[in-house]
């Protein structure tokens, strides 16, 4: 029995009717499934953790999500046991960072056969964020900075919807990353991996933890990045003029941004980030506030998840 989390509101709210056809797929070929619909912010969360307590390592829940990139940052903080579930994902967002980097079909009819087929199961690793008081799991990357300020405006301009309903969803992301660059100042931050190696950057415009190559939409800032590695791949940007950033940005959309002056990539196992003064941060393109200071981890246990034939 398949159990999925749909996120109705994904792509401002297509997300309902790429569902309402995947289902009627499923009942013409009689699948065994629930669903269940997300209805407010964090409800994937609370979701799957109550369907993922009904696995065990022997026998798991197949715990489907359909949603964007944000959906899976909730499914995978709600999951209680990585060994007891396996995990597909059907994309019906619009940002799809996780399936460009993962090499999962981006069209949901296709992603869906690939689910029922269950050709191959990999293990991803599952990165944790600490912000405060608070732990979250993240599929894709979580960052300080830029990226996060984008994030952020993105998450509550009313324009998203209107150009998404017009397919150019890209346009928003587009036009905040322009505005918010005009503003943008740098700030000190200090990094700190596997609790030894400590550097601060005096002048980062953002730096981002990520367990997959892409994030914001197709920036491929860490090219090198495997979910299945183990470590993390981490980007600090700093010390270049706004000018060189600039440049520096569309050169990462095809990963031509690490040799350039100013760009710091490297991995580890565990990394913590502390700035002079508090910047907008986030987790898969969800708001994690503003905070002066984040740490990342890798959860002991990998998470089994469905993949297409090679
Ligand atoms: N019924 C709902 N109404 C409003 N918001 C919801 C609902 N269900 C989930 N959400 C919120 O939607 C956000 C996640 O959206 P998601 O990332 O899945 O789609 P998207 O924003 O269209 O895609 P992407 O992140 O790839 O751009 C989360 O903040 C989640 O809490």
């Amino acid at each position: 029995m398949y159990s999925f989390i749909v996120n109705p509101n994904s792509r401002s709210g297509q997300g309902r009717d790429i569902w309402n056809h995947l289902r009627s797929i499923m009942e013409s070929q009689g699948i065994s499934y629930q669903y269940f619909l997300t209805e407010y912010v964090g409800h994937a969360t609370e979701l799957a953790h109550r369907l993922s307590a009904q696995g065990t390592p022997d026998n798991p829940v197949t715990l489907i999500t359909v949603g964007g990139d944000g959906t899976i940052y909730e499914v995978l903080t709600g999951i209680c046991d990585p060994d007891s579930v396996i995990f597909g994902y059907i994309p019906t967002g619009s940002g799809n960072d996780f399936c460009r980097s993962m090499g999962l079909p981006m069209d949901p009819e296709k992603a869906l056969h690939s689910i029922l087929e269950k050709a191959r199961i990999m293990s991803m690793d599952i990165p944790k964020i600490t912000l405060g008081s608070h732990a979250y799991r993240f599929g894709i990357s979580a960052g300080m900075g830029y990226d996060a300020a984008v994030c952020q405006e993105v998450l509550i301009t009313s324009g998203k919807k209107f150009l998404n309903r017009l397919h150019m969803g890209k346009l928003v992301y587009l036009m905040i990353a322009l505005k918010q660059f005009l503003f943008l100042s740098p700030a000190s931050v200090t990094v700190k991996a596997d609790s030894q190696n400590t550097r601060t950057f005096p002048k980062t415009w953002f730096a981002a933890v990520m367990n997959q190559k892409y994030e914001g939409g197709g920036f491929k800032f860490c090219p090198d990045a495997q979910p299945d590695d183990g470590l993390l791949d981490v980007i600090v940007i700093e010390g270049i003029s706004k000018l060189k950033m600039l440049f520096c940005l569309p050169g990462a959309l095809f990963g031509k941004h690490t040799k350039l002056h100013g760009v710091h990539i490297f991995q580890c196992k565990d990394v913590s980030f502390t700035s002079n003064r508090p910047l907008p941060v986030h987790k898969d393109g969800e708001s994690g506030g503003i905070q002066r200071e984040f740490s990342v981890t890798i959860e002991k246990k990998p998470l089994k998840i469905i993949m297409p034939v090679l």
